[in-house]
């Protein structure tokens, strides 16, 4: 298999301040920081070992979306797989996962992307105020992956990238190497 075929790039969209940073910190360089400083675009290569395969994956942590933030097409562009990410204690932050998810198929016009739901700061359980079952629910409506993690404890923030790879692959079809959202390459 050559080299081009592993590669992978996976952008971390969602709300701000719901711990997209954060997840990305803590899988890249293991350590977790309680300041909050707003991202505006910051790219990172990682390898992950995925079933027994090295992938060379381009992170790219983006600064939050809004509602009336448009997508931007290097959001959309040459990307394999998504890491949409909501907080379980932010109701509207959950609400805009389906918001970014319509408005990248739209953009690409795909019917699908393959991509991860995660519900972050998943220790804050005082605060929590969207429930595990309505995340699976919405993934299900997406046929898309879930799981909750904390940057902060270090729970599942690897098996996000790897679920994600999991959902590229699976969305893949055999020996392609550039992701389905190719149509939308404007040159
Ligand atoms: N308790 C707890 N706090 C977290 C966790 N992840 C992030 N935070 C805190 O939440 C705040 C926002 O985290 P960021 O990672 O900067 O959020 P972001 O989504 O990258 O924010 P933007 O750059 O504005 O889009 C920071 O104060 C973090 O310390 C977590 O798992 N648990």
């Amino acid at each position: 298999m050559s080299n081009a075929l592993k590669r992978r790039k996976i952008a971390v969209l969602g709300s701000r301040s719901v711990g997209k940073s954060s997840l990305v910190k803590q899988f890249i360089e293991n350590n977790f920081i309680d300041s909050y400083y707003p991202t505006i675009e910051s790219t990172f290569a990682k390898s992950v070992v995925y079933k027994g395969v090295e992938y060379d994956c381009q992170i790219i942590d983006t600064a939050g979306q809004d509602e009336y933030s448009p997508i931007n097409s290097q959001y959309a562009i040459g990307i394999h797989g998504y890491v949409l990410v909501y907080s379980i204690t932010s109701r509207n932050s959950f609400n805009m996962i389906q918001v970014v998810y319509d408005k990248i198929v739209d953009f690409c016009g795909v019917t699908k992307i393959p991509c991860v739901i995660v519900g972050a700061k998943c220790d804050l359980t005082m605060a929590r105020q969207v429930e595990p079952k309505h995340g699976m629910e919405l993934a299900k409506h997406n046929d898309c992956a879930w799981i909750e993690t904390s940057a902060k404890h270090d729970i599942n923030v690897s098996k996000v990238f790897e679920l994600c790879l999991q959902e590229i692959e699976r969305n893949m079809a055999p020996n392609q190497t550039e992701p389905q959202t190719k149509g939308c390459v404007v040159m």
